[in-house]
Formats: structure tokens, C-alpha cells, sequence
């Protein structure tokens, strides 16, 4: 794809964290430039969750450095330059909100304390329009599927209109036609110019956005470089080739990246 490649908006190096006794992140460094799409790949447990929750403040590093947007972390206070949807939760949390109330919270970083304007509504209907549920704004969130949850999790990180979105799952326990809606979205967002960095298991419909792709294991960088290229499971490095037809399967061959 040759979208312009600007200058760093997220810089890791050599970044250390530990979960309780256990060193999760082992020295990793990672650079997303403005525009680019980045996918973070890697097996459960490689630490790909606490890598981007670090980016966000809520795991502390142990050692190394982050930036964001040329600032160091610490020092970062510009939050609404970032859009961040973590890892599936529910966009419920037994509070009795409406869609379009939980996606106006994306919001928040921009008008602060004023009263929301016109801008922020169209902002919000835009949200909700890209992630095609716009005749669901006033449902109650706890009438909602998990597959609709998701989008409305992710209508609120773009309602901020985000520079650099980070996503952390943001397929996981979404059908196969919402997961085309909301790759939809985010060809529109990075259109755009919006720069993405997001947490995958597997490329799916959102491999053709996908500029590069990372994969930790076991919190350490074991590629970055070109995305795999097939779609599903086979996309990725590391799966096993081994098939149950295959005549002499014994041993399955390992592209070795992730396990
Ligand atoms: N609160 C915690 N306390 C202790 N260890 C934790 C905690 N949260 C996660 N871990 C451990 O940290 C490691 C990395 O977890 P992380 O969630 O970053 O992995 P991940 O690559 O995102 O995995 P997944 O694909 O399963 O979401 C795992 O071994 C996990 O068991």
C-alpha cells in the first residue's frame, strides 16, 4: 500500500513488564509510523494484551521506553489523540446505558468539561453509522449480542476521532458479516490517515489493511516484517501444516514463529 509513511506515533524499546512474579514483556521493541497498520500476533500468553495495555498506562514497565506521539509515556497527556478498545469486556457493565450514550463516552477526552456540541453529535453518528448501528442507538446495551457489543465498543474509540487507534481483539467472538462490517470501518478510519495498532489472532477480513505485522513470543519480538499472506488459520506463522489426511503426519512442520 503506498500511503505516506510519516514520522514514529508509537516507539517501544527493549520494553520489560511483569504480571505478578512473571516477566511478561522480555525486552521488545516496536515502531508504528503515522498511517501504517500494525498487527501484533502472537499465541496466547506471548504478552501481546500487556504490551498494549502498557502503551496505555495500565501496566507499568519494568524496564525499557515508550513513546507516544515523540512524547515519553509519563509525560504523555494528550488522550484524545488515542482510541482504545481493550480486550472483549462487555460494553454493559450492568449499567443501564443506551448505545449511543456508552459511544458519546468516546467523547469525553475531547469536550472535557463543556457541554457536547454539534460536532460531537455527528462525530457520535458517524461512529455509529460506520459500524452500521445507528437504528440500535437507543437500545439499551444490555439488549445487545456480543458481536454488537463489540461494534459499539469500537464506535466509541472512534467516536474520539482517534490519530492512532489501538485495538486489542477487536474480531475476537465476531461473526464472520459483522467482522466485514467492521473492517469496513476501519478501511474508512485509515482512509482517513488514522494510524492502527492492532492485537489479532488471525489477519481474517482485515489482512488487506494490514501493513506489517508483529509477533511476540513469549514477550519477546520473533518477527517484523510482511503480514502472512493467506487468510484464517493457515495465514498464520507458525501454524502446523499437519493434516489428519496426510499420509505420514507424524511430525507437523512449524514455520516456528508463533509457538
Ligand atoms: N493479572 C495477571 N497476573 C499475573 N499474570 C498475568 C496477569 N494477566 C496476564 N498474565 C499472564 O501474562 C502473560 C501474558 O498475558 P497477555 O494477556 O499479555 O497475553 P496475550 O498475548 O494477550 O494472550 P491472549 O492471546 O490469550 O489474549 C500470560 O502468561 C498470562 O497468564
Amino acid at each position: 500500500m503506498a500511503r505516506e509513511r510519516g514520522e514514529p506515533v508509537v516507539v517501544v524499546r527493549q520494553a520489560r513488564a511483569s504480571l505478578g512474579s512473571r516477566p511478561v514483556l522480555r525486552g521488545v521493541d516496536l515502531t508504528v509510523r503515522r498511517g501504517e497498520v500494525v498487527a501484533l500476533l502472537g499465541a496466547n500468553g506471548s504478552g501481546k494484551s500487556t504490551m498494549v495495555r502498557a502503551l496505555v498506562g495500565q501496566v507499568p514497565l519494568t524496564g525499557g521506553e515508550l513513546e507516544l506521539f515523540g512524547t515519553p509515556r509519563r509525560r504523555f497527556r494528550q488522550w484524545a489523540r488515542v482510541g482504545y478498545m481493550p480486550q472483549r469486556t462487555t460494553a454493559a457493565s450492568g449499567v443501564p446505558a443506551t448505545v449511543r450514550e456508552v459511544v458519546s463516552a468516546g467523547r469525553l477526552a475531547r469536550t472535557k468539561l463543556r457541554w457536547p456540541g454539534r460536532g460531537d453529535r455527528a462525530a457520535v453518528d458517524r461512529a455509529l453509522e460506520l459500524v452500521g448501528m445507528a437504528d440500535r442507538a437507543r437500545d439499551s446495551v444490555n439488549a445487545l449480542s456480543g458481536g454488537q457489543h463489540q461494534r459499539v465498543l469500537i464506535a466509541r474509540a472512534l467516536a474520539g476521532e482517534p490519530e492512532l487507534l489501538i485495538m486489542d481483539e477487536p474480531m475476537a467472538g465476531v461473526d464472520l458479516a459483522s467482522q466485514q462490517v467492521l473492517a469496513d470501518a476501519l478501511r474508512q478510519q485509515v482512509a482517513r490517515g488514522t494510524t492502527v495498532l492492532l492485537v489479532l489472532h488471525e489477519l481474517g477480513p482485515l489482512e488487506p489493511l494490514i501493513d506489517r505485522a508483529v509477533v511476540l513470543r513469549d514477550g519477546c519480538v520473533a518477527h517484523d516484517g510482511p503480514p502472512p499472506k493467506a487468510v484464517g488459520q493457515h495465514a498464520l506463522p507458525g501454524h502446523d501444516h499437519i493434516h489428519p489426511h496426510a499420509a505420514d503426519a507424524a511430525e507437523p512442520i512449524r514455520t516456528g514463529l508463533l509457538i
